[in-house]
């Protein structure tokens, strides 16, 4: 299937990309903990391809990185490699199908990519890829790379400067040829990529968080439309040749998808959640007496929620355990199956909710499967009032770059009305940060961001027809703003 998948229960992440070069080692089990460290953006599969000079050698595995690729077995010793954790956004989604890097041979080309191009079809040269070699937007990707270099007998670099001008969406990149290493990220720089260095090896990851894990150095993060290319002469860098590309660099790995301890544009995540829940307790207080206590929803929305609690002087109470490594979850069935993998997710604490006025944090609300089923458990532990503070814009609008929230119907937000939500989610009230009050958390100049699922403005063209609009849903270009609604009416 060459199109967008749109069948999540949860938001789905934005897959993980790794790479080392260096003098000839055993980089598999390097990019095998630079992989572990970015888990949470994909557990669907996982791969690794070594670089021998020569050849490219490579595993892949279903599942998370322990499950996927328990050991290193069959992998040599190489210069050079690269490594990849999915969760698909198109194209085939089970087990091993899709996996990544996709590796082909004559020429050697193994690619790992983090985003969707959009209508990848209609990419200049992609009529020439017989459609039967080809079920995801990366393994076109890889295909167009290497027709390139064959008919122009042109190296990989050439290839890629070549090959990216006509693909539109995003495309955060790790390929090797066997012998060099390269990372790419599109013009608009909607998905992160970092370069670091551990001894004399030269490291790429989707986030500084999986460089500083494996005891390596934060060099600097990738420009918007680098091409960089290491090898045994060193590093050099170019730019895709789009002219007028305008950075968008995807604000939801502010909120969600990035780890806490990573920073992005040189910027913390932690400190941008933080900031963000001290904005969301300056806008939307929980006033009155008793007074209440503050309860994050595990395990993104605890920096917000700490934020949130240091501004308003409330206390942050453990209302909401995550017992066990449950990982973030994507959760397939009906709404009652849902309904119950939240409950074995995430545990309320009586002793601490009951009798309490709860003031719940979460960092997004996108299909409401958490909150739906997360305010009742409170309640049901004898929380005595439930306001639901969300530090982050309501979710309106589908993603097409590399995170697949389902279908444009199912997110919540662009369903109902922010006054019916309350009554829906069953809080006594519910606020939304707004997206300016987002952006100066997140920091740096607001005009960089993609805001596309919160504003419905979209920095490429999408595909055709993909925004059949629910009835409620907002119109394009109006901005979500702040939005305060308590049961059946707006603060
Ligand atoms: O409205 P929804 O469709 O439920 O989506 C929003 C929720 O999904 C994510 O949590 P998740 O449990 O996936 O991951 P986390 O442990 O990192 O918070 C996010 O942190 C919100 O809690
Ligand atoms: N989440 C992602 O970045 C996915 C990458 C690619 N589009 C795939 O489906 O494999
Ligand atoms: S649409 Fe939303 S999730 Fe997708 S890249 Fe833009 S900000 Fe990120
Ligand atoms: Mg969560």
């Amino acid at each position: 299937m060459n199109g967008p998948l749109y069948d999540a229960d949860k938001p789905r992440e934005a897959c993980g990309v790794a790479g080392v070069w260096g003098p000839a080692g055993h980089h598999a089990a390097l990019v095998r903990e630079m992989l572990v460290a970015l888990q949470h953006r994909g557990q669907e599969s996982v791969g690794i391809a070594v670089g021998t000079g020569a050849a490219l050698v490579a595993r892949h595995g279903a599942g998370t990185v322990a499950q996927g690729m328990p050991d290193l077995d069959g992998l040599p010793h190489g210069p050079v490699a690269v490594g990849h954790v999915r969760y698909a956004t198109h194209g085939a989604r089970d087990g091993l199908a899709g996996a990544q890097p996709v590796v082909l041979d004559r020429p050697p080309l193994a690619l790992a990519h983090n985003g969707t191009l959009v209508d990848p079809h209609t990419a200049p040269g992609a009529e020439a890829i017989d459609p039967a070699r080809w079920a995801t937007d990366s393994e076109l990707m890889a295909h167009l790379l290497l027709a390139r270099r064959a008919a122009a007998g042109v190296d990989t670099s050439a290839a890629l400067h070549a090959v990216l001008p006509g693909l539109t969406g995003a495309y955060a990149l790790v390929l090797s040829d066997g012998t060099q290493l390269y990372g790419v990220r599109d013009p608009h720089g909607f998905r992160p990529l970092a370069l670091g260095r551990r001894g004399d090896a030269w490291l790429l990851a989707s986030e500084t968080a999986a460089i500083t894990a494996v005891g390596g150095e934060v060099v600097r993060e990738l420009e918007p439309g680098e091409v960089l290319t290491i090898g045994p002469h060193g590093t050099a860098s170019s730019r895709v040749p789009v002219p007028d590309a305008k950075t968008a660099a995807c604000l939801f790995e502010y909120v969600y998808f990035a780890r806490a301890d990573s920073a992005l544009s040189g910027r913390s995540v932690y400190q941008a959640r933080y900031r963000a829940g001290q904005a969301l307790a300056d806008y939307a207080p929980v006033t009155g007496s008793p007074r209440p206590v503050v309860v994050a929803t595990p395990e993104t929305a605890r920096v917000a929620a700490d934020g949130y609690a240091e501004r308003s002087g409330l206390r942050v109470v453990q209302g909401l355990l995550r017992p066990g490594a449950v990982g973030r979850s994507f959760i397939a069935g009906d709404p009652a199956a849902r309904e119950t993998t939240v409950r074995r997710k995430l545990a309320p604490v009586a002793a601490a909710v009951a009798g309490q006025r709860v003031v719940l944090v979460d960092d997004s609300l996108v299909r409401g499967t958490t909150m739906r089923t997360v305010t009742g458990l409170l309640r049901r532990a004898g929380a005595v009032e439930v306001h639901l503070r969300v530090a982050s814009p309501p979710y309106r609008w589908p993603c097409f770059y590399g995170i697949d929230t389902g279908r444009p119907e199912e997110l919540l937000a662009a369903r109902l009305p922010i006054t019916e939500l309350a009554e829906q989610l069953g809080c006594d009230s519910v606020a939304f940060l707004s997206l300016d009050r987002l952006l100066e958390a997140a920091g740096g100049d607001p005009s960089g961001y993609c805001t596309a699922c919160l504003t419905g403005r979209y920095p490429t063209a999408i595909p055709a027809g993909a925004l059949a609009a629910p009835a409620t849903r907002p119109q394009p270009g109006t901005r979500s703003g702040t939005a305060l609604a308590s049961r059946g009416t707006v603060e």
